[in-house]
C-alpha cells in the first residue's frame, strides 16, 4: 500500500521545488541538507524527514543531487506533465491570472477564458481568447481540461463548479470565498490572498509587541 504522506508534507514540496530550480539555473549540481537548510531557513532535519517521506534522495556524505531531486519532486508534484487550464470569470482576477506568463514554464497551460458578460466576448488576454458560458460545454468536449480555476463572483461559484463537475471536471482552482460542496472525487485547492495577508498582519502586530518589550 502507498504510504500516506501528510498534508503538511506536501504543502511545503513546492517550496523546496522553487528553491531546487533556481540552484539549478545557477548551475549548483549538489548541496548539503544543512547548506539547503541555510538557504531555505528550515532546519537540516526538517529537510532530512520531508525527503525521506519520499525515499530520501540523499547520499550520505555526499549531499543531494540537485538534478535528480528536482525531478524526482517535479514528478511527485505531477510536474512532468501538461495540465490544461480554463479561466471561469474573465473579470480583473480571471485576466490577471490569463497575463501570468509562468505559469507556463510549470506546465500550466491556460487554454480559455469563459464569461457570461457580453461585452467581453472575444477580447483577447495574452493571445487567448475571451468565450461565452454557452460555448463551454461545446470547448470542453473538443479540449482536454485538467483544471478550472473559478473567479467569478462567490455567490455563482458552487453552482458553476457542480455543472463544470457535471460535464467532466475533476480539479478546481477556487478564487471565490467560499467551500465548495462537491463530489469526493473532485481535488480542489482553495486559494485565499487575504489569508496571507492576516497572517503577515500577525507577524507585524507580534514584531511591533516583541520591540515594545525591549
Ligand atoms: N481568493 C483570493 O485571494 C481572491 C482575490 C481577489 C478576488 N477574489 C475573488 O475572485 C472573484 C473575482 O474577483 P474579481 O475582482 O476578478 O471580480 P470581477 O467582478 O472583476 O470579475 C468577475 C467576473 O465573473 C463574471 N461572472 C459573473 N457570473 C458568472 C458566471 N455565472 N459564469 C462566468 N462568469 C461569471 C463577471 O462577468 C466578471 O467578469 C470574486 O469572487 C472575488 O471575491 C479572490
Amino acid at each position: 500500500m502507498e504510504k500516506e504522506i501528510s498534508q503538511a508534507v506536501i504543502r511545503r514540496m513546492p517550496r523546496y521545488y522553487r528553491y531546487l530550480g533556481e540552484l539549478l539555473d545557477d548551475g549548483v549540481e549538489r548541496i548539503s541538507s544543512n547548506e539547503l537548510s541555510t538557504r531555505m531557513r528550515v532546519t537540516a532535519s526538517q529537510i532530512r524527514q520531508d525527503l525521506n517521506n519520499f525515499g530520501g534522495f540523499g547520499q550520505q556524505g555526499y549531499g543531494y543531487n540537485v538534478k535528480y531531486l528536482y525531478d524526482e519532486i517535479g514528478k511527485i508534484l505531477g510536474m512532468n506533465q501538461r495540465h490544461n487550464i480554463i479561466i471561469v470569470g474573465a473579470g480583473n482576477l480571471g485576466q490577471a491570472l490569463a497575463n501570468y506568463v509562468k505559469f507556463e514554464k510549470w506546465g500550466f497551460v491556460i487554454i480559455g477564458l469563459f464569461d457570461v458578460n457580453s461585452a467581453l466576448k472575444g477580447i483577447s488576454v495574452r493571445g487567448i481568447e475571451v468565450r461565452m458560458m454557452d460555448e463551454l460545454e461545446e470547448f470542453l468536449k473538443k479540449n482536454q481540461v485538467d483544471i478550472a480555476a473559478l473567479t467569478l463572483p462567490k455567490e455563482k461559484a458552487d453552482e458553476v463548479a457542480n455543472w463544470l463537475v457535471n460535464l467532466g471536471i475533476r480539479a478546481i482552482w477556487n478564487f471565490a470565498h467560499l467551500d465548495l460542496e462537491l463530489p469526493e472525487h473532485v481535488v480542489v485547492e482553495n486559494v485565499h490572498l487575504s489569508d496571507s495577508l492576516m497572517q503577515l498582519s500577525y507577524n507585524i502586530v507580534r514584531t511591533e509587541k516583541s520591540k515594545d518589550k525591549k
